[in-house]
């Protein structure tokens, strides 16, 4: 180990790459030259090993998930995610490259879904919403990732669909937790989204944050929403939000609806969580097939999720804040692809090497 200037003492990663499909693979690509450059500039070791995921990994495999893709996972130290799916593979399928996602989070234990949303301010003064509605935008949301809807019994028939929504006490205080502690370090209120007037799983929850909160956390002021009012408050005062833990399902579509004040989902980072320091890290968004291919997809959030990555798996926590530094050095240079500004955006790969370039300058 030795200690570097401005970086953490030196580090040896094993890092599992799963691009996955559509705009998965272009996005990941150039989170992966941030990484290498990272690695070089600070003098660590990161090994960076592909695998299939996805559709990808059902065309040449047959499954989504491999198990020689599962193995490498839970060797790994972290995984760097892109994005799955698309129209080759329907969702009337009877394999999908969205179950090659869901069984990698259950296979590793990543129970809780770290989603923060931040506005840069140059995208802020470009915005259709209002200036004094995004100022002081700053909350994360913690989205319940391995039960739920999602992880439920599931049957058809001719007639008929069932899918179960289960909770169990401890699957919902454990998520709480992460969340309570999360909001300790930050702005110390949380909030817990459920749908406690119509579901039980929702009284459930509602009952076990309140008791998690009150009797372990008794400096984070805990408040509770329903999940509709939630949608509406996310873009009425978005500013008021610190943390929100909420369900799996409801957790999936208040983020996507949250990217809104950021200036796109392709922005938004992800960190998925369990009990030790392995984690997974994607973009919210999926693989985008009307622009696949094209060269045109936003990677700031892949590449903000590889920042998550350094800071939480490799405890990098200077190197991260460097390349969440570099992303908003490019944002206010105006460097911004097709889905920020119609006036000459720039693409995928010009977006990357504009993060790389100012992380050089801010690393020295
Ligand atoms: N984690 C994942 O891998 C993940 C997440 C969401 C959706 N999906 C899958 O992706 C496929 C497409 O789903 P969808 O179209 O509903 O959602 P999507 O997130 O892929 O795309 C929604 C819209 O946002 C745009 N967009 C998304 N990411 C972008 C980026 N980085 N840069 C610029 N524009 C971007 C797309 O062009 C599209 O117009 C589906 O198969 C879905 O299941 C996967
Ligand atoms: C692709 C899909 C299974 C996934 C989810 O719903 O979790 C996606 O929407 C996400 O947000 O990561
Ligand atoms: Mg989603």
């Amino acid at each position: 180990m030795s200690a570097l200037a401005h970086g953490s003492p030196r580090v040896s990663a094993h890092l599992a790459v799963l691009a996955g499909d559509g705009i998965g693979p272009e996005v990941t690509a150039q989170a992966v030259r941030v990484l290498r450059a990272v690695a070089e500039a600070y003098g660590h070791i990161f090994e960076l090993e592909p695998a299939l995921v996805g559709g990808a990994a059902i065309d040449a495999t047959g499954a989504p998930l491999p198990p020689e893709t599962l193995a490498l996972c839970q060797r790994a130290d972290a995984v760097l995610f892109g994005a799955i799916g698309g129209p080759r593979w329907g969702p009337s399928d009877k394999v999908r490259p969205e179950q090659g996602l869901l069984a990698l989070r259950k296979g590793l234990g990543l129970f809780a879904n770290l989603r923060p949303v931040t506005v840069n301010p140059r995208l802020a003064a470009a915005s259709p919403l209002k200036p004094e509605l995004l100022a002081g935008v700053d909350l994360v949301v913690v989205r319940e990732l391995t039960g739920g809807l999602y992880f439920g019994e599931k049957r058809r028939d001719a007639a008929s669909a069932f899918d179960a929504c289960v909770y169990t006490v401890p699957e919902i205080e454990r998520v709480v937790r992460v969340a309570a502690r999360l909001a300790q370090r930050r702005k110390k209120r949380l909030t817990s989204v459920d749908k406690a007037n119509v579901l039980e799983t929702s009284r459930l929850w509602r009952e076990t944050a309140e008791r998690v909160v009150r009797t372990e956390f008794p400096d984070v002021a805990l408040e509770h929403q329903l999940v509709d009012s939630c949608a509406m408050l996310l873009v009425t005062r978005p500013a008021a939000f610190d943390v929100i833990v909420t369900e799996n399902m409801f957790g999936d579509i208040l983020t996507d609806e949250a990217s809104v004040l950021a200036g796109s989902i392709g922005l938004l980072p992800s960190a998925s969580l369990g009990e030790g320091p392995r984690g997974l890290y994607e973009p919210i968004h999926g693989s985008a097939p009307d622009i696949a291919g094209k060269g045109i997809a936003n990677p700031y959030g892949t590449i903000l999720s590889a920042a998550m990555l350094l800071r939480l798996s490799l405890g990098l926590a200077p190197e991260a804040a460097v390349v969440e530094a570099a992303v908003a050095d490019a944002l206010a240079r105006g460097v911004l692809t097709a889905d920020l500004t119609r006036e000459r955006p720039v693409g995928t790969e010009e977006a990357g090497t504009a993060v790389i370039h100012a992380l050089k300058r801010l690393a020295v």
